[in-house]
């Protein structure tokens, strides 16, 4: 059964950020919204149809409008739904006891290098049952979707062994079936190296490259392979191999780069090809300037810099180098426990030195490239899939302006309606 129409009207300003579809945005681009005052939104078969003036649609469509499901959107703005295109979803328990440690002055380091950290969550998730991580990530995409996301990634890496890498990734396909919010998959079995294999860490990398990866590729339960290039955990040599071993599989490469120390990881981004680096607090000139050569999109992920209390990284460099930044939450227990990708983008503003042009560019044309699916979501374009989000401000830049607060009054998925007035709806 075809649901009805969505005929979405007269919004003050509907944020198209259309024509970056082929490759992502860099430098002014990020800042072209291509905006329509006026604007209305035509949707049906889970599809954008048009996207034009109200004048326009209403004329174009005149003979169906009884037909459609109105939503006035007057004082209002429409944008692409909201793309985060890095997180830590499917894992058990919470860590607030490290955030206390944190803010009497231990690192994150120091933390995970005593056995907590991500050694702490993979214990957590180890023995929690499949349903246990399915329900708690349920409640999760609920909160992503009540503020305006769309699209979420997924990572494994609370695992570090098989059976639990397995259990993350199955866990993160039945997500994707039951909830509204589309999650995509990413393997990260180099997360952290198992207490057991602290005198070996190559040791692990054998393992992954040979038990595991195959079985990602056999099950196809990943589309992504992301490993943690970092001082104290996947040198960059590691990282190699797991990465030139994962493309073997098709599985494309992600880094976790350069987050805590410099480690090269931007440029090793670039060396192998990575579809984006991510973190890049500590990224050299000539990372930058690699990524940029070779059009890698730079994920930024200001919310884990400030609940570390971190520098944050050099967007304004990156941008200006013309590396294609893009915005995501980092999703995780430990260093960065929030769903609120508008207030990621607050931070971008404020802290990164972004305009909210950019802000919002790269939390949706060039995070959807980050995943490989820009051909699919993140404008507003005939064709598209219809992933949309109306928030209730009367201009764009007032959603930073207004920070740290849910702006998000309704949320169209897939051509459906999913949070209407602020709240869940509809989700059977
Ligand atoms: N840096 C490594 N991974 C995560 C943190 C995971 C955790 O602390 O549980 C990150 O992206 O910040
Ligand atoms: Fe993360
Ligand atoms: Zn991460």
């Amino acid at each position: 059964m075809n649901a009805r129409p969505i005929f979405i009207r007269n919004a003050n300003q509907v944020i198209t950020v259309s024509g970056g579809t082929d490759a992502p945005l860099s430098k002014e681009r990020m800042r072209e919204l291509h905006i329509i005052p006026h604007g209305s939104v035509w949707m049906e078969d889970g599809r954008i149809q048009a996207v034009g003036t109200d004048e326009e649609l209403a004329e174009a469509y005149s003979s169906r409008l009884q037909e459609a499901k109105q939503i006035d959107a007057s004082g209002k703005i429409v944008m692409p739904g909201l793309v985060d295109p890095h997180t830590h979803l499917v894992h058990a328990g919470t860590r607030e006891d490290e955030f206390n440690m944190r803010l009497k002055g231990s690192t994150y380091m120091e933390i995970m290098n005593s056995g907590g950290g991500i050694h702490a969550s993979t214990s957590k998730t180890r023995s929690a049952s499949p349903d246990h991580l399915f329900h708690k990530a349920m409640k999760h995409l609920d909160s992503f979707l009540l503020h305006g996301v769309t699209t979420v990634e997924a990572k494994s890496g609370y695992g570090l062994d098989w059976e639990n890498e397995r259990k993350q990734l199955q866990v993160a396909l039945r997500l994707q079936e039951s909830h509204p919010v589309d999650v995509v998959s990413t393997f990260m079995g180099a997360h952290a190296i198992p207490l057991q294999y602290k005198e070996n860490p190559d040791a692990f990398v054998d393992y992954i490259i040979q038990e595991m990866l195959p079985k990602v590729k056999e099950e196809n339960l990943a589309e992504f392979n992301d490993v943690f290039c970092e001082e104290g955990v996947f040198t960059p040599e590691q990282t190699k191999r797991i990465l030139e071993a994962g493309k073997k599989y098709g599985l494309i490469p992600k880094i976790h780069a350069d987050e805590i120390e410099p480690y090269k990881g931007a440029e090793l981004a670039a060396e192998t090809g990575a579809i984006s680096a991510d973190h890049l607090l500590k990224a050299s000139d000539e990372g930058i300037a690699k990524m940029a050569e070779k059009n890698i999109v730079g994920v930024l992920l200001p919310g884990t810099a400030f609940f570390l209390m971190a520098e944050f990284a050099r967007a304004r460099r990156m941008i200006d180098s013309g590396v294609p930044v893009a915005l995501a939450t980092d999703f995780n227990p430990g260093s960065s426990p929030t769903t609120s990708l508008p207030f990621i983008m607050n931070l971008a503003c404020l802290k990164m030195g972004m305009s909210p042009e950019e802000a919002i560019a790269a939390c949706t044309i060039n995070a959807a490239h980050a995943l490989n699916r820009a051909s699919e979501i993140g404008s507003l374009e005939k064709g598209k899939k219809a992933d949309a989000v109306i928030l209730d401000v009367p201009n764009y830049v007032m959603l930073q302006y207004h920070y740290g607060m849910n702006h998000t009054h309704t949320v169209i998925k897939a051509g459906r309606i999913v949070v209407d007035g602020g709240r869940l709806c509809g989700m059977n």
